[in-house]
């Protein structure tokens, strides 16, 4: 009997489909989107795909762990919290991706994330699923103590979940090396092992040389593989980066290092502008500021005089630079910033963090072909380098900085390359975000075929 089911729906049909089984769910879906215009007109012409419903798969976490995080505050308050790991994919590795701490972590944020990941990591081409978790919890303003109570309650939970061979989760906003340490001794207590089990560890407990700043390095890596191919370089462009976190200083430290100048940084409260340029010495105090002060942007500018701060939650996007590297948070950058980018002449944009602009936005940059890496092929120096502390964790071995460097530069070097072969517009200009898209989608997709019906 012939098949009424109907496997050939366009991208508008699914779509629809997507929207309907999760309601309200705006970044998941956004990032759906984003990439199901692509695939569709990658597998147009491949039926094997449409056979076996690979994208309506992938689009759909192989599951969500949802929690509730109880914890007592210093002043013997019960607070209570919600936890979330989401597992999308694990075609061709553990699920792999970070923790986020943040009041506005809910589970679309978490399936967009881990949506993402999936195909960041297999840009990589190193064996890793992809996932994400975390909490609707805000550190700001916590003890050290507090931040402990916090973390060994949520991996109370969280430890029968995850394992170094089935997920591995790291950090993300909110979740640095302090919460990593707290949360692998309450794993190692519970389990009475020590086990890979988390990434972007302290050196002295089996963390990897090079994780800390792999995610902003790496950015810059491939901004650098960009302007290569477009015949330009990073010396001598200045640079607007958002954020001043651990992806945005380590980005506006390679800026540097490369002969470039970086204007801006900002946070959740605005950002500062040094027209002399956010130098090391600068970069220094900003990550001690963050890191251990745990203090605001603002403050920049009572230490360097020379720069301005711009409050109410203002954003940089309208200083005028070559470079821009939005390095804070999703949906940071909307049309009309974008379009403000390109009227004072950018000539190219490398996301440090995860779907910081939005769809409109998308589209003015490649109407304006502008040379424009998504999150996923651009920030993916970070959970490579975590892929690399797995392997060393297993060997029982740890490689030096300089190697880890060399194979940072080579692994962004490799995905930049995968997004030119499916990018290439044969025009010159290379679509970056259905290079990634495309390239990410087929290893997964591959797999995903070779087991069957799963
Ligand atoms: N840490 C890592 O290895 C990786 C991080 N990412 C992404 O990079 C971005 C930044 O993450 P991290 O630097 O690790 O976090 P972080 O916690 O070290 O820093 C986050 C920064 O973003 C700012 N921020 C947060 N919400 C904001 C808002 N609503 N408006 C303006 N600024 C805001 C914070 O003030 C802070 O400066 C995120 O999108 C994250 O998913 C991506 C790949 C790996
Ligand atoms: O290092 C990791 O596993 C996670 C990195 C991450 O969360 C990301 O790439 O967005």
């Amino acid at each position: 009997m012939a098949s009424v089911y109907d496997r050939h729906v366009d991208l508008n049909g699914f779509m629809e489909g997507v929207k309907k089984r999760n309601p309200g769910q705006t970044e998941f879906i956004q990032a759906v989107q984003e990439v199901a215009q692509d695939i569709f007109e990658f597998i147009e012409d491949k039926e094997e795909y449409h056979q076996a419903q690979i994208l309506r798969r992938i689009a759909e976490p192989d599951r969500v762990v949802s929690f509730r995080v109880c914890w007592e505050d210093d002043n013997h308050n019960i607070r209570v919290q919600r936890g979330w790991r989401v597992q999308c994919n694990n075609a061709i590795g553990p699920y792999k991706g970070g923790i986020r701490f943040h009041p506005s972590v809910t589970e679309s944020v978490l399936k967009f994330l881990a949506f993402e990941q999936t195909f960041k990591n297999s840009l990589t081409g190193l064996p890793m699923g992809g996932g994400k978790g975390g909490a609707n919890f805000n550190p700001k303003g916590k003890s050290d103590a507090e931040v402990m109570r916090f973390c060994q309650s949520f991996m109370t939970e969280l430890y029968r979940h995850i394992g170094p061979d089935t997920d591995v989760p790291a950090g993300d906003i909110g979740v640095g090396g302090r919460e990593i340490g707290y949360m692998f001794g309450q794993y190692k207590r519970i389990v009475n092992r020590w086990e890979g089990v988390l990434t972007g560890k302290g050196l002295e407990y089996g963390g990897s040389a090079m994780r800390p700043e792999a995610t902003g390095y790496g950015a810059v890596y491939f901004l650098q593989n960009m302007l290569k191919h477009g015949g330009k370089d990073i010396e001598g462009h200045t640079a607007v980066i958002s954020g001043s976190g651990n992806v945005a200083t380590h980005a506006a430290e390679k800026i540097t290092q490369l002969g470039g100048k970086v204007l801006t940084l900002s946070d959740s409260g605005g950002f500062i502008y040094d027209p002399d340029g956010i130098d090391q010495e600068k970069i220094d105090w900003v990550k001690h500021h963050k890191t251990h002060t745990r203090g605001r942007i603002s403050d920049y500018v009572d230490h360097f005089p020379g720069a301005s701060f711009h409050g109410d939650g203002a954003r940089p996007w309208g200083v005028a630079a070559d470079l821009a590297l939005p390095c804070a948070t999703q949906n940071e950058l909307n049309e009309e910033e974008a379009k403000e980018l390109v009227g004072n002449g950018v000539i190219a944009v490398s996301e440090g963090a995860n779907m910081p602009t939005t769809l409109e936005g998308v589209h003015v940059f490649q109407e304006a072909k502008v040379m424009y890496a998504p999150g996923k092929a651009a920030n993916a120096g970070g959970v490579a380098v975590s892929g690399l502390e797995m392997s060393q964790n297993s060997e029982r071995i740890s490689w030096n900085h300089g190697r880890l460097g060399e194979m940072l530069t080579e692994l962004m070097e490799g995905i930049h390359g995968k997004c030119v072969e499916f990018g290439d517009q044969g025009d010159g200009h290379v679509d970056y975000v259905k290079g990634a898209n495309i390239a990410g989608f087929k290893k997964v997709a591959d797999a995903m075929l070779a087991f069957g019906v799963v």
